[in-house]
């Protein structure tokens, strides 16, 4: 179905070319004079975008932009004006609108502008309707991505929905978030999926060999050339290039790539003949490469072209617990082969919440690996941190790794008050003897706690000789004086 665009403007031949041209491609268009006219057709009929300008009759204090903003917010607006003025625009970009453009404005440019904003409203609109998927399922279908926040939740339902189309897509995020994951994720969930898989860092080639090392060369085309060689394009035609830190292309492989990418069509280094490839391109990169396009170093027309679908990662920061998940995850991974460490203290886990985690998933995992390594017990403590991630907590109950095991326990009291430890949350996804042993540890922990390191006392109330717990707790590498008040 067509999606409807409001178009309001003062001006009968702009009002008139571009209802006829956005006709032209595909759009249904309703044409209103002035502002009065624009909230009638608003409030009578359902629009995907408007199309506004600002100074025209019903219009002075921007009466539309605020009525539009209290009726249809959700509707986005674009303002289109010949008057530009600073106050306006901040106030117009304050109420919300989706672009602000100045006139003349190239029709292509609008277009883009238009396509852009329903395309954005969409997402948005989708993801508020977003269900929350069972972690089995996500597990399953995206075994390299883990998280369960809101922002992944959305982040799933854009991989299911791009995977499935060979549109070209850009992947922003900071640095460490998991670009090159998900690049991967959507060629393993597309049709390509059988079809190679190409990766190729703009940073990591020197100019001179770019052209060489994509489109390949003919045997004497430079020296060093000294058979005929295939690029990565030709590799991956029937698959996906993936083409990481893209905003470092430098301008003249940027019109050859556009070519690739527009047509599909490259000429390898010293040969005459075109060669054709069937090639989806994701792109991905932690620049803004809007701005990138405004500064002149990045060409608007392959931005618009790689870029058709947006895909924007989110930080570590805004994952809400995804980085307890992470962790958890890290902790697994990188403790496989045996490591006596398996699991974080609780106060460990509140450090992980409370910093900010600027190298995001890369920096987890890093600062994860060296608190192993570092760690002198069975749980890794805020002190086995790096100085700058750790917090002032010192506290020592255990929370254990993976959502294998959760030692609520460690506040409750086995032997005075009668009640295990409950374990509910151990699944079987450990080994008996795992579970065993993280029971023991965490009975330990709460019988040292509750008797404040007395270790006479503690062995009374567990029915074990002094000795016998003395040497199970140095099994364990549980230190009584840590438990004293
Ligand atoms: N959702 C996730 N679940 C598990 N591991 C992840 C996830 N996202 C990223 N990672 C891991 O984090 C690390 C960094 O990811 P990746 O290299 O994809 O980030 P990036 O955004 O491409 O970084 P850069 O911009 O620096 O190239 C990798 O080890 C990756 O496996």
């Amino acid at each position: 179905m067509a999606h409807r665009i409001l178009v309001a403007d003062d001006e009968p031949l702009y009002l008139r070319t571009t209802g006829e041209l956005l006709r032209k491609n595909g759009y249904e268009c309703v044409c209103v004079p002035d502002a009065n006219l624009a909230m009638q057709a608003l409030q009578r009929e359902d629009f995907d975008l408007v199309l506004s300008d600002l100074n025209m009759p019903g219009n002075l204090k921007l009466e539309l932009l605020h009525d539009h903003n209290r009726l249809r917010k959700h509707v986005p607006i674009i303002v289109v004006t010949g008057v530009p003025s600073l106050p306006t625009a901040i106030e117009s970009i304050r109420l919300g609108i989706a672009d602000y453009l100045m006139k003349p404005v190239k029709f292509e440019d609008l277009l883009r502008s238009v396509q852009h904003a329903i395309e954005h409203a969409n997402q948005t609109r989708k993801a508020a309707e977003i269900p929350i998927r069972p972690a089995s399922e996500l597990q399953h279908l995206f075994p390299r991505l883990i998280g369960a926040s809101a922002p992944m939740m959305e982040l799933f339902e854009i991989i299911d929905r791009v995977a499935g189309t060979d549109t070209n897509i850009l992947i922003t995020g900071e640095s460490g978030t998991g670009k090159e994951v998900v690049a991967k994720t959507i060629h393993e969930h597309s049709h390509r999926c059988e079809g190679s898989y190409q990766v190729i860092d703009c940073t990591a080639v020197p100019d001179s060999l770019f052209e060489s090392m994509l489109f390949g060369h003919k045997k004497g085309s430079f020296t060093g050339a000294v058979s005929d060689q295939d690029g990565l394009l030709k590799q991956c035609d029937g698959g996906t290039a993936f083409l990481d830190e893209i905003g470092e292309l430098p301008m003249p492989m940027q019109a050859k790539l556009l070519r690739a990418v527009q047509e599909q069509t490259f000429t390898p280094v010293g040969s005459h003949t075109q060669v054709k490839v069937d090639t989806r391109f994701i792109c991905a990169t932690n620049r803004d490469l809007h701005a990138e396009v405004n500064a002149g170093r990045f060409r608007q027309d392959l931005f618009y072209r790689l870029g058709v679908i947006h895909v924007e990662l989110p930080p570590l920061r805004r994952r809400e617990d995804d980085v307890l998940l992470l962790a958890d995850h890290f902790l697994k991974l990188l403790t496989k082969n045996n490591s006596r460490v398996y699991g974080f203290a609780e106060s460990t886990l509140e450090v992980f919440k409370a910093y900010s985690w600027p190298g995001n998933i890369r920096e987890l995992r890093n600062v994860i690996e060296r608190s192993i390594a570092l760690s002198k017990g069975n749980l890794i403590q805020p002190a086995d941190l790096p100085k700058n991630v750790q917090g002032d907590t010192n506290a020592t109950e255990p929370r254990w790794a993976g959502s294998d095991i959760h030692a609520d326990a460690a506040t409750s009291t086995p032997g005075s008050g009668g009640q295990l430890p409950s374990f509910a949350s151990i699944t079987a996804g450990v080994s008996r003897d795992e579970a065993l042993k993280a029971a023991e540890y965490q009975y330990l922990v709460a019988l040292m706690q509750t008797n404040a390191g007395n270790v006479s006392e503690a062995a009374r109330q567990a029915g074990l000789s002094r000795q016998g717990l003395h040497k199970l707790l140095k099994t364990h590498e549980i230190y009584a004086a840590d438990f004293r008040r």
